[in-house]
């Protein structure tokens, strides 16, 4: 590779110690069976994937495993907490995780109530503080809010992964400048999770310079997923070599790109 800058020839990025070339994580949820899933997750390129502990079968023998889908020698699982409202549950679902799969990087999110099911941020801190007493890496979802973003950094957090909009919601990043906010102020990767609805969406949690991009419902719920998974691919590609190449600067009048003096009349 000869024509890129140096940046983007090893632009690989880091979280708790592992490196990782996608900067793109999917979900394992809301696809039409596993078969779809493994090809939407192959397509989309990711090289971690986040598996909801308490909605994906990873140990029953008996029914359709995930695993046998997504090879675990290949792809990082990163067990989440989807489904908890209360920190108890996501504490003791990602000690179950554990004890079934070894997994110590985690994905942890405490929900408030529908309809919006906005991360409750008081449940996730308490729970944060468990986990990682417990000898957790803890990848965390939270509000769009720098305070809490940088609480979490402070108290030992991985990641921090500001939501786009409400889960499943497809509505887009509803607050750029918060996001980039908390990436300017972050010690630790920062990835928009959830709310991501189409390819445009991931481009541009790219551009405002999110280390990676978290999503689910814009692959599993697209009406053609793995063609969408190579879109995201693409988008959270575009985005992120637009953010390296740096935005031009915005100006409100016209700047024409050939010089008007000495035109021939
Ligand atoms: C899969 C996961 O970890 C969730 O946080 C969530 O499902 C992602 O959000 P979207 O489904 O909106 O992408």
């Amino acid at each position: 590779m000869d024509g890129l800058p140096i940046a983007a020839q090893d632009d690989s990025w880091e979280v708790a110690g592992r490196r990782f070339r996608s900067r793109l994580i999917v979900g394992t949820g809301r696809y039409k069976d596993l078969e779809e899933t493994g090809r939407a997750i192959e397509a989309s390129g990711a090289e971690i994937v986040t598996v909801a502990v308490r909605r994906v079968n990873l140990g029953d023998p008996k029914a359709p495993m995930l695993q046998d889908y997504v090879d675990p020698r290949r792809y990082t699982y990163l067990p989440n907490t989807a489904g908890c409202f209360t920190a108890e549950d996501a504490v003791r679902t990602l000690r179950l995780a554990r004890e079934a799969g070894g997994w110590n990087l985690v994905k942890l999110e405490v929900l408030g109530p529908p309809p919006f099911l906005y991360p409750d941020m008081r449940a996730t801190f308490e729970a944060l503080e468990a986990l990682l007493k417990d000898g957790f890496e803890v990848m965390v979802y939270c509000s769009d809010d720098p305070i809490a973003a940088k609480r979490l950094e402070e108290m030992g957090a991985v990641a921090v992964m500001p939501l786009g909009a409400p889960i499943g919601s497809g509505l887009g990043i509803q607050n750029p400048v918060m996001i980039r906010s908390i990436i300017e102020n972050a010690k630790v990767p920062v990835l928009v999770d959830a709310g991501v609805g189409t390819a445009s969406d991931a481009a541009i949690a790219m551009e405002l310079g999110c280390d990676a991009v978290l999503m689910n419902s814009a692959i599993a719920h697209a009406k053609d997923p793995v063609q969408m998974a190579r879109a995201m691919k693409a988008a959270v590609e575009a985005g992120r070599l637009s953010f390296l190449a740096g935005r031009m600067p915005r100006q409100y009048a016209a700047d024409p790109s050939s010089p008007l003096a000495g035109l021939i009349r």
